[in-house]
């Protein structure tokens, strides 16, 4: 790092938000970036060595003794992991073709969220994909036995990992308070400059409801392509910090883990490729912000071909995100994203923790899209220590 530039963690840009301003408008904190390379900013290390501290998702170096998905339940699981706990999980629906990001004039209007926030019927697909209710009966080579359990539902062991389809795979509580935390204020510095925020259009001049920044390439709604600059203030976007690429590696490991728990006889490979992001698209959708159907296809030939997986973290307010093979939203399944499930690590101290989703292998060419946000649901921990607005911040990565 340049001695010159400030670790993530001691950058206060956020402290300027306010809810009068325009999205994306702060004034720059005084150590943006010096150049259109936003990347320097970025201290990697001490971004990393938050990660570490949580012990819930390892981006770094312990990734074998941290991972989600792997590790066999023995005692000495106690010591090591922060179990994750949570009362509920949400899930899903589908849907089907037309024009890209195109929405039926009732499309995302019609729910009224009160302080109760609506659940989805958990694990509607019934598969036997969903390792969401592991429970004391579960241990390989014992009968099975209804257990009782002392403790409340909320803060049992319960995993709420799901194979949503093949391909495409829901790692639920992924990704902890502190770690999220660190990603709201990483976007935040580097989208209030060069290459930062801004409200794209499509071709027809419409604009997408929701502010984008992109890492590593430059997507434009536009033209539908890849470019090295922004559209608007002609900078390279900034690099994806190390951190978050080595959490996305991570994620797709656990998520063939999952795979591989679900049958034995596949190569979670051939299920779920195997890709190290490039590019990252950040959106950021106040609560009016949606999105409509569509698929992810303009990365490289190869790439999809490869159908290498796009991995998104969902940070901030819940969102309903729906997915299906065709563009119409009735048939397409719902799931809900929720960032504000509350859940207690072992060290006892509340922790909120929040979703993964990846989608490569047969689930490549999924259509999917967001009808809804869901207001005032992020948790108040997060909007305190960032001072993140309401809505919802989405990052996915891709390689291209
Ligand atoms: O925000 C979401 O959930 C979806 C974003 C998305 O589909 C995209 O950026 O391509
Ligand atoms: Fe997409």
């Amino acid at each position: 790092m340049n001695p010159s530039q400030k670790p993530i963690s001691s950058f206060s840009g956020y402290s300027s938000i306010t809810a009068e301003k325009p999205f994306g408008n702060e004034s720059p904190a005084e150590e943006t970036l010096q150049s259109c390379r936003g990347k320097e900013v970025i201290d990697e290390k001490q971004f990393q060595s938050n990660y570490e501290l949580e012990g819930i998702v390892n981006v770094g170096g312990l990734q074998e003794e941290h991972s989600f998905l792997c590790r066999s339940r023995t005692g000495d699981d106690l010591g090591l992991r922060s179990s994750l706990k949570t009362e509920h999980e949400g899930i899903v629906n589908v849907g089907s073709l037309q024009e890209e990001h195109s929405f039926p004039t009732s499309f995302g209007k019609k729910k009224v969220y009160s302080n109760n926030v609506e659940k989805y019927p958990y694990n509607n697909s019934k598969s036997k994909n969903v390792v969401g209710t592991k429970s004391s009966n579960s241990y390989e080579g014992l009968p099975k036995v209804e257990r009782f359990n002392i403790c409340l539902a909320r803060f049992r062991d319960i995993e709420t990992q799901e194979i949503l389809r093949p391909g495409m795979v829901l790692l639920k509580h992924y990704i902890s308070l502190r770690q999220q935390i660190d990603i709201v204020n990483t976007c935040n510095s580097l989208g209030e400059g060069p290459g930062g925020f801004y409200r794209p259009g499509y071709k027809d001049g419409a604009k997408l409801r929701l502010q984008m920044m992109c890492l590593g390439m430059n997507w434009d709604p536009q033209t539908r392509k890849y470019d090295k600059v922004h559209p608007v203030d002609n900078c390279e976007p900034p690099e994806i910090p190390l951190g978050l690429r080595l959490l996305v590696e991570r994620a797709i490991k656990d998520a063939h883990c999952l795979i591989k728990k679900d049958s034995d006889m596949v190569n979670p490979e051939d299920i779920l490729p195997s890709m190290s992001p490039n590019i990252c698209i950040v959106n950021f959708y106040s609560v009016h912000g949606r999105l409509g159907l569509h698929q992810d296809r303009d990365e490289s030939r190869e790439s999809l071909h490869k159908r290498l997986p796009v991995v998104s973290l969902s940070i901030g307010d819940s969102a309903e995100f729906l997915y299906g093979d065709g563009r119409e939203v009735e048939g397409a399944k719902k799931v809900l994203l929720e960032s504000g499930d509350i859940v207690r690590t072992i060290a006892s101290k509340i922790s909120y923790i929040f979703p993964t989703l990846l989608f490569g292998g047969e689930s490549r060419m999924v259509f999917h899209g967001v009808p809804s946000i869901v207001p005032s649901s992020a948790p108040e921990p997060l909007k305190a220590k960032t001072g993140l607005r309401q809505g919802r911040l989405y990052l996915t990565f891709r390689q291209f």
